[in-house]
């Protein structure tokens, strides 16, 4: 018997089926693709870039999506850095699920803390958790401004954007950084390619 937090005298339960298992079937290796960035630096649309592009070779993958998760689970949690916090906390023990599924799961949040995105590295056996940076400076994602949030923002009406006048702490080390810089233009799909090779050369594209 085990005490975890508030749960009290709770027992883990073991199945005979387990991750490799799921793995062989499925022929691919269970694993985290954590994508952080600011908003607008393109990280849903790789991410979805990336699913399609694993699809098409067979490859079962699952998007958790920062937005899309505020929708339901995380409806609770604002934009303050405690709650940002239990955001990716619980979208990190989500996804080592589906990485426990054998899905290839990506993750597509600010995540602007480093502490966060190292807590949620530390729940994944080594090397399952890639984190991949996308790095697009701010006056970019600015530019693009596809919600109208950093015009928002900028004018005061919204406090606390990540960016302006909340803080992001880019990777100080991690697997893949996708930039997007000066003449460094590249889509969405050769940005997410990227990601593939990084997949195929270390054999999570096979059992
Ligand atoms: N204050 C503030 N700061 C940053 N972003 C804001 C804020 N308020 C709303 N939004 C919108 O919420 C999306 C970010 O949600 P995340 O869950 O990814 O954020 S975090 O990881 O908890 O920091 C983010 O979506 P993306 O643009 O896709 O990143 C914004 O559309
Ligand atoms: N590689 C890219 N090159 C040019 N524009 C991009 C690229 N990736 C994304 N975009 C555009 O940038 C905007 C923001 O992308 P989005 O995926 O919504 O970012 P985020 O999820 O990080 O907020 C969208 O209008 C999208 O079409």
């Amino acid at each position: 018997m085990s005490n975890v937090a508030n749960s009290t005298n709770i027992m883990w339960h073991d199945c005979p089926i387990q991750k490799q298992d799921r793995q062989q079937l499925l022929q691919q290796k269970g694993c985290v693709i954590w994508l952080t960035g600011l908003s607008g630096s393109g990280k849903s649309t790789i991410a979805c870039a990336l699913s399609r592009s694993l699809h098409s070779k067979g490859k079962l993958s699952y998007i958790l999506d920062g937005d899309n998760i505020r929708h339901g689970l995380n409806q609770d949690l604002s934009f303050r850095a405690e709650d940002r916090s239990e955001n990716i906390r619980r979208i990190g023990e989500v996804a080592k699920l589906f990485a426990d599924a054998g899905v290839i799961c990506i993750t597509s949040l600010i995540s602007p803390y480093q502490k966060d995105r190292d807590a949620c590295r530390a729940l994944m056996p080594k090397g399952d958790f890639i984190e991949v940076f996308i790095d697009v400076p701010l006056h970019v994602c600015e530019a693009r401004d596809p919600k109208g949030l950093y015009k928002l923002a900028r004018a005061g009406k919204i406090k606390g954007f990540t960016g302006i006048d909340d803080p992001y702490e880019p990777p100080s080390s991690c697997e893949i950084v996708l930039q997007q810089k000066g003449s460094n233009c590249k889509s969405p799909s050769d940005m997410a390619e990227e990601v593939i090779s990084y997949l195929e050369e270390n054999g999570y594209l096979r059992a």
